[in-house]
């Protein structure tokens, strides 16, 4: 269970994001909507502690019962993916994806094996040794939400994940996203543009534009 609590960002001169509170449930998507300027990315970059020290706020992330906000990034658990799917030129797909496992997962044979069915999983067979310059946009999405996955976090951020790809292959990766995250039960926050990223049965919320 993901919970944010009486969040509030503001800059120097204005309020961002005015006293915020939503629970997402494992497996659930709650769609963050609003126009240009109104704070999404700034909200993100606060739950993963990524954001400027020149922002100010209160407020409280909590995941599966602990408080999250108050450690720094890298103990909080937290995946995100943003709209350019980046993966290093110079290592294979198969290197990229066993860069995210988790240190705790031991031995180059296991590594390569967990990477292995995560790729059969995502009917993506065969991938492994793929040079990521040969990928299309589609197959380089799909491979960047398996290496945010293999992370093992407990809850994934989403900005504007689909916004790159055309109609076809967005659907698709759309479907891709939602089974992967169900599959494995997290709860997810999405920034769109798009009503149609919105996945059925999610919760939606618009950020307050009055600031812009
Ligand atoms: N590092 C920063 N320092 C100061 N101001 C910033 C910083 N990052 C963003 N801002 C400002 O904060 C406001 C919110 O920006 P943010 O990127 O969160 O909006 P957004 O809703 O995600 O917009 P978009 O839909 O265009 O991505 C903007 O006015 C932006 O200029």
């Amino acid at each position: 269970m993901l919970s944010v609590q009486n969040c509030s960002i503001s800059d120097a001169s204005r309020s961002l994001i005015q006293n915020m509170s939503f629970t997402v449930s494992p497996g659930e998507v709650l769609t963050l909507m609003g126009p240009s300027g109104a704070g999404k990315s700034t909200f993100l970059s606060w739950m993963i502690g990524a954001l400027s020290t020149d922002f100010r706020v209160t407020g409280e992330l909590w995941l599966n019962q602990k408080r999250r906000d108050t450690l720094p990034t890298e103990r909080r658990n937290i995946g995100i993916l943003f709209q350019d799917a980046l993966l290093f030129a110079h290592l294979s797909v198969g290197q990229n994806l066993a860069m995210a496992l988790p240190a705790a997962i031991k031995g180059r044979e296991h590594r390569k094996q967990c990477v292995e069915q995560a790729l059969v999983n995502a009917q993506l067979a065969n991938f492994s040794r793929r040079d990521p310059a040969t990928l299309s946009g589609g197959e380089r999405a799909r491979i960047s939400v398996l290496r945010a996955l293999l992370a093992q976090p407990e809850a994934l951020l989403l900005d504007e994940p689909f916004s790159r790809l055309d109609q076809t292959l967005r659907e698709q990766f759309r479907q891709f996203v939602w089974q992967q995250t169900e599959q494995l039960a997290i709860p997810v926050v999405l920034v769109t543009h798009d009503p149609q990223d919105i996945p059925a049965g999610g919760q939606v919320m618009t950020l307050d534009s009055s600031h812009i």
